[in-house]
């Protein structure tokens, strides 16, 4: 394992927002090894339980069918899970909340002022991975903004899921200033919330596979 706990030689990249059964097809077919759904109502990319389970039926095995909530109720994460291969907890869930849901999860963190991130690397031990996304106040997430990658530690116990305003252009530079184990990206793959564009999509993965081959941390 490297810095962030990517395996080497390959960025991970998970595609979020999947909301289009053509959408899922387009995103196999460009390399994904995750597929965002996104459980939380509020969002313009929400899928419900028998939406969701239309999409996922279409993922093929070994790409992995990740569900995001926000604070949600227990029930709506058991019901998923049926579904799921992994949680993304993007609210204010604590590490008890996280764990009891039973399955394998993440846990997204705003990089809000003075988040300490070994200290939240501590507190959610359990956690696959740490998904880092942008901080706006009021919006739990998908927010298309990039925050400041040098707040990032080079040496974090936990692998880092960048988030956060990734797009084609900037995805490279991303991975070389973070090195990270994952890129996770939404709007920047879309032509509308929740439509996704598969030249985008493919133009991500060109790009991270570029930013791969100069990584020179394994
Ligand atoms: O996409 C949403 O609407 C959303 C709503 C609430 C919490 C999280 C949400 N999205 C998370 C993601 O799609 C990504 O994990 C991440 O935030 C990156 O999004 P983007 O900046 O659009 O690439």
């Amino acid at each position: 394992m490297t810095e962030h706990g990517r395996v080497p030689g390959r960025t991970r990249i998970k595609f979020c927002g999947m909301t289009r059964p053509e959408d899922v097809d387009a995103a196999v077919a460009a390399g994904a090894d995750a597929l965002g759904f996104v459980l939380w109502p509020g969002s313009q990319r929400a899928v419900d339980l028998a939406r969701l389970a239309t999409l996922a039926a279409r993922v093929p095995a070994f790409v992995t069918r990740v569900g995001l909530f926000v604070d949600p109720e227990p029930e709506l994460v058991a019901r998923a899970a049926e579904h799921l291969d992994l949680l993304q907890f993007h609210g204010e869930e604590s590490p008890a909340i996280c764990a009891a849901a039973g399955h394998p999860w993440i846990k997204a963190l705003r990089m809000r002022d003075g988040l300490d991130l070994p200290a939240a690397a501590g507190d959610y031990h359990q956690a696959r991975a740490l998904l880092l996304d942008a901080y706006r106040p009021g919006l739990p997430g998908g927010t298309g903004e990039t925050f400041d990658w040098s707040r990032i530690p080079a040496s974090l116990a936990k692998p880092v899921i960048l988030a956060g305003g990734l797009t084609p252009a900037n995805v490279a530079e991303a991975i070389a200033v973070v090195r990270p184990y994952a890129v996770d990206v939404s709007g920047g793959i879309e032509t509308a919330p929740g439509r996704k564009d598969a030249a985008l999509m493919a133009a991500f993965r060109q790009a991270v596979r570029r930013a791969d081959e100069c990584r020179t941390d394994g």
